[in-house]
């Protein structure tokens, strides 16, 4: 898979809804679950991150969800990327990006969302061939105005910022001509997850589906 058709199709991903869930699972009960959740909220683009050891299975599990499109996110390595997608990931998402990360999804046909955080990553990127990229710690790293501010020499790159957003803020990125969607954990708080509140999870989602 070439950077730009993997840069389609996760720009097509971001068009799909305002907020894509970063989702910290322990429990993979909550998998199934959660992902109905979201997806019936209007949040149908889910990122599972490989931060937990229940993480591919997860993944699996949330496949499982009709209208859901499930990826994982914190791929860190080529094992990471194909790991994730054996378990039916239909896309990765990493904090930043490295050669070996970038060529190992490239051959395995893994479309990407990978990470920058200054003009410097974001051109490399574009180099490369990926114009839709992570902003990630997107609040740490300058948040709406850093994206404003990259928005005049760099137009033709597409960001979805990650990383200190919430439903308070999220409008801030979405309303800037270079952010296609945002990520965000804060659409399923771990104590709703854990005593398996799923309408205020849905709730949560629908509220963050009509940000845009
Ligand atoms: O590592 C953090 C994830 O990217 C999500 O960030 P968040 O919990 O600030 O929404
Ligand atoms: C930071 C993030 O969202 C990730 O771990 O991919």
């Amino acid at each position: 898979m070439t950077p730009q058709d993997a840069s389609s199709f996760t720009e097509s991903l971001c068009h799909r809804a305002p907020v894509i869930p970063v989702l910290v699972v322990d429990d993979l009960d909550t998998a199934q679950p959660l992902a109905a959740a979201l997806v019936s909220g209007g949040l149908t683009v889910l990122e599972v991150t490989l931060r937990t050891p229940v993480a591919l299975s997860v993944i699996r599990e949330m496949s499982q969800v009709t209208g859901g499109i499930v990826g994982a996110g914190t791929v860190l390595t080529p094992e990471d990327a194909e790991n994730a997608k054996a378990a039916g990931a239909e896309f990765a998402v990493s904090p930043g990006a490295t050669d070996r990360l970038l060529s190992a999804c490239e051959d395995i046909g893994l479309p990407i969302l990978p990470g920058a955080a200054t003009a410097t990553e974001a051109m490399m990127l574009l180099e490369r061939g990926y114009s839709t990229q992570k902003f990630f710690p997107a609040e740490a790293s300058g948040g709406a105005a850093m994206l404003k501010a990259l928005a005049s020499p760099l137009p033709q790159i597409l960001f979805c910022p990650t990383g200190g957003i919430g439903h308070d803020n999220a409008h801030d990125y979405l309303a800037l001509p270079n952010v296609a969607c945002v990520g965000g954990s804060w659409v399923a708080p771990k104590d709703l997850v854990q005593a398996g509140k799923w309408a205020g999870i849905t709730d949560l989602a629908a509220a963050a589906s009509q940000l845009r």
